[in-house]
Parts: C-alpha cells; structure tokens; sequence
C-alpha cells in the first residue's frame, strides 16, 4: 500500500542526509527509516558502532538504502556533495553531554554554532530542506525560578511552560559556563530562521525535552571513557549496574520531563514526510505527563532495576553531591522543564504515548542485558579494562 501524508497526498522515497546518524537519536532515525520507509539514507557520523547493525551484513531487507560516510563535519569537503544530492538534511551532530557544557565550552560552542554554520549555508545555497536539532535548553530556567519561594504564581502554569512562540530564553551569567551550549543552540537557531525569512531557507527546528532510551550515550569504562559523564540516565545506569549509590546533583531537586525516544521518533518522521506543515516551525517534542524531579528519577529507576536484574537495591541507593564536586566550576541547572505541546498538535496532530515507568522498564531491560556480564568482567579484572 502506497504511504500517504497527514494530508492523503502519496509520499514519494526521498533521500535523507543525516548528519549526527551513529548517535542516539540518529541510530533510532535510521531504523525506523529503514524498517517503515521506503527512504535511503546517507548517514555520516565519525562513528558507526550505534548502526552498525544496520549496514551489516549485505542480505538486510534495506541494504542500498542506507550508506555510512565517515566524515567530520568540522573539516570535509565532501559534506556539500552530500547534501546537493540528498532532498532532506537533518543535523543531529553536536557536542550534547552537560560535562562538557562548562568543561569544554570552546569545543561546545564550535560544535553547536560553527560547525553547523556550512550545513545552513550549503542547505540555504542549493535550496535544500532542513531538519535541524536544537535542544529545550534554548528556554534555559522558568520565569518562575525568579520569583520568591513562597509566590502562589509558582503553581502558575504561565510561569514554567515553554512555549516555542512566546517564552523567553533565560541563562546564567556568562561565568556560568553551562549555558555555553544552549546560547550557541540559540544562535544558529536564530541563523536557520534568518535564512528562511531573507533567503527562503525550508527548514524545521526541533527542540528535544530529555528524550531518552537503549543506545543512550555511553557506559564509562565499558563502551566509553572510564572518566567521561554522560547523562542522567546512563550516570544512573552505570550506577545501578555497578550496585554503587546514584549520584544526586544538588539535592535531586531540578525537575524533568523524559519521553521515550520511540515516541519522540514518531513525531520526526512526521515531519520528515509532511513539509507542508513542518516547514517554518520550531517544535518541542517532549511528553509533559512524565514530569519527575531528578530524586523521584533516581527512585525510580532503583526500583524498576531491582525488577528487571531480579537484584535487591544496595541500602543506600542514594547519595548527595554538589554540581562543583560533580561537574566543576561554571556548572548551573535548568530547574524545570515542561513542553508546551499546542504547535506540534496542530501542525502534526503528534502525542507522546510511554509512561515513565514503561520506559525505564524497556530501557532498563535494555541496560542489563547489554551491559551486566561485562561490568562483572570489568569489576572481576580491573586491569583487564
Ligand atoms: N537526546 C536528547 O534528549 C537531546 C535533547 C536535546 C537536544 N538534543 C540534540 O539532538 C541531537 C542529537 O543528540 P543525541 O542525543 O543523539 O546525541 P549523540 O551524542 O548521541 O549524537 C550526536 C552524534 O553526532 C556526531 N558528531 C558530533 N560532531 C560531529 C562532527 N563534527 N562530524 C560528524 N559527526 C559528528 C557524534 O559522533 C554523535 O554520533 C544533538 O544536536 C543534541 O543537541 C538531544
Ligand atoms: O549522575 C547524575 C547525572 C545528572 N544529574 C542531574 O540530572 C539532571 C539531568 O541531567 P542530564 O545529564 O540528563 O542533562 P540535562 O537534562 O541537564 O541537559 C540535557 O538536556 C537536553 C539536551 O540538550 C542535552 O542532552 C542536555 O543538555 C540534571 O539536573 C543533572 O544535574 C544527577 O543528579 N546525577
């Protein structure tokens, strides 16, 4: 049956360049373009390990369609050609990862601002659509954060929703380092929107609230660095799996919304294949039914481990750390982070679906199976690793 639009208009193969294709959100792109679509994708990333199964062996049903390009983005000039004969650009690459955000900020802002800069430009030039991922940091802290502790307006809703239209973009000072990332993000969202208003630029914006799921970043010392610190969940992961306390930044205090990045898939794909409605549009993808402080997270995420390992939780399964201790000097916090969802309904009549405990059981299912027998190798033969 041939696919048809939110519109009934037939969907014809495209081809996708996707830049960014062997991280999280990229290898969860390329298998539902693979498995529900008839589109190719040329996937360029430094790395390939999140995909590889999906290049490998030659007798999958999509091989032909997908092919990887190793390339860095920084300083390749086969990046044009790419583009020029794709129909569609996404950009997915980026440094992503809060250690780095005030750790690493020259790296940060290059990634997030400079390095975006000629996909802009060659996608404006050769009149080429653009999908491009910023992030919900761009809204930075609630207004409400601002007011006294004890304000009624707190409880207001006006006063923490993020809407794409009308909510301000609130950082720190610039000493606060981690609003490097999202000022950068800010920026080149305001480029893209720039070169649609004054070059006719077809593009969408994406701003992702906290998607999370298998694949996510990196378990340190077993497929990363045994230094590095991803995010919440692979941190609370690497915890779980190494039966060690789970790290509370500050208290626990700041607030989250996760989606499950198949939910969050679903309303990519509906804008790769309805431009009509997707172009011109920033849009949040989150779920804000699934809003939890980072405590209620780690509590959690205890629990639903305990279930899947069959492992009673260690007797403290908490502990208290300070951003300065955790992340260094420079390091701030988004206190709380809900999606205003009216555009993304409309345009695209999107809704999340996986509740926060369904999630984390597939994820954590997910984390045990991958990771288990190899952190009790590690644990067994420290040297070996
Ligand atoms: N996961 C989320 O919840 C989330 C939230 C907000 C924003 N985002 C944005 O979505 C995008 C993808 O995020 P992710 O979670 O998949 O992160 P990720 O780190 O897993 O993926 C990014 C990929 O880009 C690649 N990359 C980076 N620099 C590159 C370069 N110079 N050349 C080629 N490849 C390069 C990396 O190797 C990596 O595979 C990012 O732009 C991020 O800022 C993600
Ligand atoms: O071990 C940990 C890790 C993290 N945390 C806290 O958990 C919260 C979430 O941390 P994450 O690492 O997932 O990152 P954040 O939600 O702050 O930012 C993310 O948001 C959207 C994207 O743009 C990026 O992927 C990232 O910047 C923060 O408050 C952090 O301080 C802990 O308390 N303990």
């Amino acid at each position: 049956m041939a696919r048809v639009d939110l519109d009934g208009n037939a969907i014809n193969p495209m081809t996708i360049c996707m830049i960014g294709a062997g991280g999280f959100i990229g290898s969860h792109l390329c298998e539902k373009l693979m498995s529900e679509t008839p589109h190719t994708v040329l996937a360029v990333d430094v790395y390939n390990d999140k995909i590889k199964h999906l290049l490998e062996p030659d007798s999958l049903p999509w091989a032909g369609r997908i092919q990887f390009h190793r390339l860095n983005i920084k300083n390749d000039s086969r990046l044009e050609g790419l583009i020029k004969c794709s129909d569609l650009t996404i950009n997915l690459a980026a440094i992503c990862t809060p250690a780095d955000y005030n750790t690493r900020p020259l790296d940060t802002i290059y990634s997030n601002f400079i390095d975006a800069l000629p996909v802009v430009k060659y996608c404006s030039e050769n009149n080429k659509r653009l999908i491009h991922f910023s992030t919900c940091e761009v809204y930075g802290k609630t207004i409400g954060s601002y007011l006294p502790k004890d304000s009624p307006l707190r409880q207001d809703p006006a006063y923490y929703i993020l809407k794409e239209d009308t909510s301000p973009c609130i950082f720190g000072s610039v000493e606060k380092q981690r609003w490097s990332y999202a000022c950068a993000k800010q920026l080149i969202e305001r480029l893209i929107y720039a070169e649609g208003a004054e070059n006719g630029l077809e593009f969408t914006i994406v701003r992702p609230f906290n998607w999370i799921g298998p694949r996510m970043d990196f378990i340190p010392g077993i497929d990363g660095p045994s230094e590095g610190v991803p995010r919440v969940l692979a941190c609370f992961s690497n915890n779980l799996l190494r039966r060690e306390p789970l790290k509370l930044v500050d208290g626990g205090e700041s607030q989250r919304t996760f989606i499950y990045i198949k939910d969050a898939i679903e309303a990519v794909l509906l804008m790769i294949e309805n431009p009509a409605r997707a172009s011109g549009h920033i849009f949040n993808v989150g779920n804000p039914h699934n809003e939890v402080t980072v405590r209620q997270l780690a509590e959690m995420m205890t629990q639903v481990y305990s279930k899947v390992s069959g492992e009673d939780a260690i007797e403290s399964p908490t502990i208290d750390v300070s951003s300065k201790e955790f992340y260094g000097e420079g390091y701030d916090d988004s206190d709380k982070r809900i999606p205003d969802m009216t555009i993304i309904n409309k345009q695209l009549g999107w809704n999340p679906k996986t509740s926060l405990w369904d999630l984390l059981e597939s994820t954590l299912t997910y984390q045990h199976r991958t990771y288990a027998e190899a952190i009790k190798q590690a644990i067994a033969k420290p040297s070996a690793n």
